[in-house]
């Protein structure tokens, strides 16, 4: 078995639970609160400059020239691919660029980008791949789950952008390519390296999950 279907196979319960959660299902029935899509925007937008320096970590960390490009193609999507549409929508509400970056993280927001931050730092590159593989891995198959689930939920005025951008096959190849490269770096490593791999996928898939929720709810510092 790949190591990357074990992975899928440790988490499916907690992606399962995110395909049901109320914020997403409400994005694909396209009644989701606008309020609650503000709020994921602007903690997502400020969560994805962090996760943009992942791929600078990754880039530096690898150690051949196609996949250091890899990484710094995908570090140039985020900034002007995946942020550009964060832009354009907080541009529809009038919340300017400013605005966006100076977003407050919620203690959520900020627990998983410093998790992510610190593997990148102190970690090996199959280190950083498998604590990253969530966050594009899991977007692809909840773009997925909503065209399948929700027809015609990515022509949605406001929500369909969204789903087309992470259902689309481009998004999904990136993805693909990320889970081939960490199927690759695990090659005949020893079962110890790959439980502490297990573990990361593990921890940031929770995280993923907890950050649709505090969206949701609208957690943030009690005080
Ligand atoms: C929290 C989160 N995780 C993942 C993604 C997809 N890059 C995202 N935009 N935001």
């Amino acid at each position: 078995m790949k190591f990357s279907q074990l992975l899928y196979d440790n988490v499916q319960e907690i992606w399962e639970k995110t395909h049901h959660h109320p914020f997403i299902n409400g994005l694909g029935a396209g009644n989701l609160s606008v309020e609650y899509f503000i709020r994921y925007m602007k903690q997502d937008y400020i969560f994805l400059i962090d996760y943009a320096k992942l791929f600078a970590f990754a880039s530096a960390k690898a150690t051949d020239l196609e996949t250091m490009g890899a990484f710094a193609k995908l570090l140039n999507e985020t900034l002007h691919g995946e942020m550009e549409l964060h832009r354009q929508y907080a541009a529809k509400f009038s919340i300017t660029n400013e605005q966006l970056v100076a977003t407050r993280a919620t203690p959520i927001n900020l627990a998983y980008t410093r998790y992510m931050l610190t593997v990148a730092q102190n970690g090996s590159l199959a280190e950083l791949v498998s604590a990253l593989l969530p966050c594009m891995w899991s977007y692809w198959e909840i773009g997925k789950m909503l065209v399948a689930n929700y027809p015609g939920s990515d022509e949605h005025p406001l929500y369909g952008e969204w789903i087309r951008m992470y259902s689309s096959e481009e998004f999904g190849s990136l993805a693909t390519w990320l889970i081939d490269l960490l199927d690759k770096l695990t090659e005949g490593k020893p079962k110890r390296e790959l439980q502490e791999l297990e573990q990361h996928f593990l921890t940031t898939s929770r995280y993923e999950y907890m950050f649709w929720n505090m969206v949701y709810k609208g957690d943030d510092w009690p005080v």
